[in-house]
């Protein structure tokens, strides 16, 4: 039976505005009303009367006609605190803080299970991409092999903006906030935390596995230069933010880094805030799924799809943490990939397992081989040094000595 449900929101920037509209576009179709909305400054301008604001979170946390918390605020601690009480007190919880979610996700299963409520998040991971419930429900027996895509619309927005309107990357990137698309932190967005935190809610959603965002490396966009524009452009190549986790030999890998993508590459037409997701299973084999990323309208959409979800009571089951056992998260993988550097930067051929190629022109330094994935890591926090892997690149595991250690794993 689908129950009508009382909404305490909290959060009404550009995602709480986004899902008060479509929730009142729906005409209906969603059985929920937002009886109190908590921000925190006062003295701003709102689209609506006063008597729907709050400062106080408890007036919503203690307030028993409330069933559901939607939880749409930019600051992670604050949001932990609110969801944690919020179940404590009985409350069913819907939010799109990636930051939050990544950061406590194996805690907050557990409260699932201690307070018997749910929370549920599709919007946290790409935007309008229904992926976490496809995940659970649809990809329930596959055996999923890996997962990847462009991850975060920010830095799509922007790379196709530098890209195919020549425009500056702060240009892009003020319109990108402008636009209600980056964190209230761009940095989150641009040096590639903001994917890994989705990363790591999908890799709990495709292999069972919780792992902690610190171990996850994350290369950004925030040091690619215009002469790595230019090659990619020489080479008919774009470049992409690519999130991926993949598994080989009972280990989980997961990183994020930007890479060369070819015309042939079904990511190079993703283009602006869209987002895509390419799902690799034993039985349906490759699908690919492509939304936007980012936005008030359509993130509003995916927290939306969530209470109406709620409505009919789903909570996730974590289905894969049941079936998988044994699986460990590693880095240890070797990548190929295109490295640039100022000359007085102290990077050598011996740091490369393999060198395919090394040049020096406009007064950069050029390599291109296979490298550590923790190197380039390091690397990547030098603000002169752009990592770009190569738009062939191979994975190679370094964990076990088994045959199937060799085995490369290709993309697309
Ligand atoms: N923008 C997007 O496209 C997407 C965003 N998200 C996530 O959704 C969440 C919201 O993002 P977004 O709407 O863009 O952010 P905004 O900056 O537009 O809005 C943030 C809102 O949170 C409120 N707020 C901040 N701190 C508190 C607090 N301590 N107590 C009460 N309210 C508070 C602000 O209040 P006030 O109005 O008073 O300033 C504001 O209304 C973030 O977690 C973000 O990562 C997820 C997917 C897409
Ligand atoms: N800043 C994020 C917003 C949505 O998750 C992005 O750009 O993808």
């Amino acid at each position: 039976m689908r129950k009508k449900l009382k909404l305490g929101l909290f959060g009404f920037g550009c995602v709480g505005q986004g899902l008060y509209h479509v929730l009142h576009e729906t005409h209906g179709g969603v059985q929920a009303e937002i009886k109190k909305i908590c921000v925190k400054t006062r003295n701003k301008e709102r689209i609506l009367p006063d008597h729907f604001f709050t400062f106080d979170r408890a007036e919503i946390l203690n307030d028993p006609e409330i069933d559901v918390v939607v939880e749409l605020i930019d600051d992670a601690s604050v949001a932990y605190e609110v969801l944690k009480t919020a179940l404590a007190h009985g409350k069913a919880v819907v939010t799109a803080n990636k930051k939050m979610l990544a950061e406590h996700l194996e805690e907050i299963y557990h409260l699932q299970k201690k307070y018997n409520k749910p929370v549920i998040y599709e919007g946290a991971v790409c935007g309008s991409i229904p992926i976490l419930r496809n995940l659970e429900e649809y990809y329930d027996n596959d055996l999923i092999s890996s997962i990847d895509g462009i991850f975060n619309g920010s830095t799509n927005f922007i790379l196709t903006k530098v890209f195919e309107e020549k425009k500056s990357y702060a240009e892009a990137l003020k319109t990108a906030q402008e636009l209600g698309f980056a964190e209230s932190d761009p940095s989150l967005d641009v040096k590639g935390f903001d994917p890994k935190f989705k990363l790591v809610i999908a890799i709990a959603h495709t292999f069972g596995l919780f792992v902690k965002p610190e171990n996850v490396i994350n290369i950004g966009i925030d040091h690619i230069s215009d002469l790595d524009l230019k090659f990619a452009r020489e080479k008919g190549y774009t470049i992409k933010l690519i999130a991926r986790a993949f598994k080989q030999n009972g280990n989980i890998y997961g990183f994020v880094a930007p890479q060369f993508v070819d015309t042939h590459n079904p990511l190079a037409s993703v283009r602006n805030e869209y987002n895509a997701v390419q799902v690799q299973g034993a039985f349906a084999e490759k699908q690919l799924f492509i939304g936007k990323g980012a936005g008030s309208y359509p993130t509003g959409s995916a927290v939306l799809s969530d209470i109406s979800a709620l409505s009919y009571d789903y909570s996730y089951e974590y289905k894969k943490l049941h079936q998988e056992t044994g699986l460990t998260f590693s880095n240890n993988l070797l990548l190929d990939a295109f490295v640039s550097f100022d000359l007085d930067v102290n990077i050598t051929v011996k740091d490369f397992e393999r060198l395919d190629s090394g040049y020096a022109a406009n007064g950069k330094q050029y390599m291109v081989g296979q490298v550590k994935l923790e190197k380039l890591r390091e690397w990547s926090l030098i603000p002169s040094v752009g990592v770009i892997l190569a738009p062939e690149c191979k994975f190679v595991s370094q964990d076990a000595s088994t045959k199937e250690s060799l085995l490369e794993l290709k993309t697309v």
